[in-house]
Parts: C-alpha cells; sequence; structure tokens
C-alpha cells in the first residue's frame, strides 16, 4: 500500500473513532468500569493501563464467576471453599487433571519451587489441550483458572485482530503487558489453529505481522520470571504453525471418553437428578461408546424433556375435552407417574387424569 493511502485510511480511523467516542461517551464510561471491575476484583485496582490493555482487559474473567471445578479433593487456593461444596463438574479425567496441577497450578502459585531447585524444573510458557469436539478442553481450561486464581484472559483472535496497519501488534503487546500486570496469569487461546495457523505465503500482511510479535513476546517469557502461561486448545494440532508448536512443549490430549470414563461422567451429570431404583446407568455408559462429554450432556437434557413433552402433549389434547366439560382435572403427585419419569424437575410432577 502506498505511504499518502495509508496516511489517509489512518486518519479516517482515528477521525471515525473520535466520531462514535464523542456520540456515546455514556456507553465507552459503561464499557471502561466494566473492564475494570474483574481486575479490581482480583486486586488490581490501582493498575494503569493504556488504551491496547483496557481492550485486553475484556477478556478478563474473575474465577468468582467461573462455575466449573476439579473434583473438590483439593484447591491450592481455598481448601476451605472447596471442602464445603466438594462436587467435582469434570468426569473421567482425574489423571490429565493431576498434570495439569503439575504442570500449570503449582509453577503459578510456588514459582520458588521452580525457578531455585533445579534447571530442569523450569516452568512451562506453553501448554496445549488437544483432541475431538465437546471432551472437555474448554472446561479444564476454565476449571484451572478457578483452581489457581490466576488472571484469567480468555482472548478470541477476533480482539487481536485489527485490519489497520500496526494495530494488531499493539493489541498483542498490551495482551502480553496486561499478563505481566496482573500475573500469575493464564492467556487462553480457544481454537488456536484458527488464531495461529500454519503460516503461509496467502497469509495477510498484518496476520503475518501479528504472528511474528506474537512469538517474539511469547519468547520474552522464557527467559524471565514472569508467571504468565499461554494455554492454547484446539480439534486441529496439526493446522497450527510448526513455531508455535515448538513453544507448547506440554501437550495434552483430551481423547474421546472410554467407558469407565463414561460411567463417570453420567453419574455425574445424572447426580442431582432423581432417577428410579432400575436405571441402567450401566448399559447406558456401554451403549454410548462413541459419545463425546458433550453428547452425554445432550442426551441426558433430551432424556429430562420426555416428560414434559408428554405431560404437555396430554395436557394439549385434554384442553378440548376439558372444555367440553369431559375431563376433570386433578392435579397431585401420584407415585406411579414419578416412576415413570426417570428424570424429573418439581415442577413437572402434576399430571392430568380422566374420568
Ligand atoms: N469430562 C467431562 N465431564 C463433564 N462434562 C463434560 C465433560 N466433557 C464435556 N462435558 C460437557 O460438554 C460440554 C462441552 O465441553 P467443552 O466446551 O469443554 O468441550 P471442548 O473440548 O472444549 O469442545 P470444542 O473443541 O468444541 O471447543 C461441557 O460444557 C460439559 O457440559
Amino acid at each position: 500500500m502506498c505511504p499518502a493511502k495509508r496516511t489517509c485510511k489512518a486518519a479516517l480511523y482515528y477521525t471515525m473513532r473520535w466520531v462514535l467516542d464523542s456520540v456515546s461517551p455514556d456507553k465507552k464510561e459503561d464499557v471502561k468500569a466494566k473492564q475494570l471491575e474483574a481486575l479490581k476484583r482480583l486486586g488490581h485496582a490501582g493498575l494503569k493501563l493504556d488504551e491496547y490493555e483496557r481492550t485486553v482487559a475484556n477478556e478478563v474473567i474473575h474465577p468468582d464467576d467461573i462455575h466449573v471445578r476439579f473434583n473438590g479433593a483439593y484447591s491450592a487456593l481455598s481448601p476451605n471453599r472447596q471442602a464445603a461444596n466438594p462436587a467435582a463438574d469434570i468426569g473421567g479425567l482425574d489423571p490429565i487433571i493431576s498434570s495439569l496441577r503439575e504442570s500449570i497450578i503449582y509453577p503459578l502459585l510456588y514459582p520458588n519451587l521452580f525457578t531455585s531447585s533445579s534447571s530442569l524444573l523450569g516452568a512451562p510458557k506453553g501448554v496445549l489441550l488437544f483432541g475431538p469436539p465437546g471432551c472437555g478442553k474448554t472446561m479444564l481450561a476454565k476449571a484451572l483458572a478457578k483452581e489457581s486464581g490466576a488472571t484469567f484472559i480468555n482472548i478470541a483472535a477476533s480482539v487481536l485482530t485489527n485490519k489497520w496497519y500496526g494495530e494488531s501488534n499493539k493489541l498483542v503487546a498490551g495482551l502480553f503487558s496486561l499478563a505481566r500486570k496482573t500475573q500469575p496469569s493464564i492467556i487462553f487461546i480457544d481454537e488456536i489453529d484458527s488464531f495461529l495457523r500454519e503460516r503461509t505465503k496467502g497469509d495477510h500482511e498484518v496476520t503475518g505481522m501479528m504472528k511474528a510479535e506474537f512469538m517474539t513476546l511469547w519468547d520474552g517469557l522464557l527467559s524471565a520470571s514472569d508467571r504468565i502461561l499461554v494455554l492454547g486448545a484446539t480439534n486441529r494440532p496439526n493446522d497450527i504453525d510448526s513455531a508455535i508448536l515448538r513453544r507448547m512443549p506440554k501437550r495434552f490430549a483430551i481423547q474421546l471418553p472410554n467407558f469407565e470414563q463414561r460411567l463417570k461422567i453420567l453419574s455425574l451429570m445424572l447426580k442431582d437428578t432423581k432417577l428410579s431404583s432400575d436405571f441402567p446407568m450401566t448399559s447406558l455408559a456401554e451403549l454410548s461408546e462413541g459419545h463425546s462429554g458433550s453428547d452425554l450432556k445432550e442426551m441426558c437434557r433430551n432424556a429430562a424433556m420426555v416428560p414434559v413433552r408428554e405431560y404437555m402433549r396430554s395436557a394439549v389434547e385434554n384442553q378440548e375435552l376439558l372444555a367440553k366439560g369431559q375431563l376433570e382435572v386433578f392435579i397431585f403427585f401420584p407415585n406411579s407417574f414419578e416412576k415413570r419419569m426417570l428424570i424429573c424437575g418439581d415442577n413437572y410432577r402434576a399430571s392430568i387424569y380422566g374420568r
């Protein structure tokens, strides 16, 4: 692009931004306040941020706003809180959870153990979770953030990709400097393959520059004692740029669950649900081979809808008879009906009986 055209585009961009800012100053203040809220709650109230860091600050999630936990046996950050509510949210991934604790949580929370005792114990600066969709990669990342209490920056590629020349690089720089100011921190990039994919000749110049900037700043972490980790998740590890893969030496395969894992996931998903005494949990786990955790969730959700659907259908069909005075309605809690409801909520116990 010729320099005159570039200057013209830049002038237009800043003018548009100025106009938009002046049209909605209240909205801008609202956004600013919201951005700072998560950081304030993390104990970074007085932090001075530039506009790029502020944009990234919008992506910070406070651990208290994450509702996914590892199993309750142990919590590095708040053992008491965990003990009071020991339920697990992730089923069948215990060995991976233990390894993630060792390689991510301990280095973030106890850096001295990893820097002074041995040069072999360097904390990893990049970790990759890979495997088929719906098997719990995002859940694991969120639970890691919750348990470690680290600043969790859930960055979407769209936040960093700005087509204006140089802006993406500044946003990437803002990402790393915010992570440094608020450490310990985890930079989480879901679908990292779409953001940092293998470089090709057809890449936009801005994308290439942004990737290079990302890698340079990431390398800066390797030598420093910063407690910052880049955590990526993907279904397509082969599409990731090999230079990026090299920076993620710790890799965890999150595969489709096997029989035991499915049994654990199903038990977990149905733990608060009223089930008939002969509910065939084992057969269900056997028959659901090839299903991901997300498929199992959907299966349970569908099952829960069956009694609701049946009730609604009979209610609609009976409306006409009711109008003609041929039907009497009793709403009560019959045992026989409860038995048929393998899965039921308190709101759906009412039934309609014909005369
Ligand atoms: N091991 C598991 N234990 C409990 N629930 C699970 C498990 N795996 C998946 N789920 C359920 O599936 C949903 C989707 O999981 P998640 O988003 O973590 O998958 P993912 O591997 O990140 O998928 P994608 O690659 O499509 O982003 C979760 O919200 C949860 O309800």
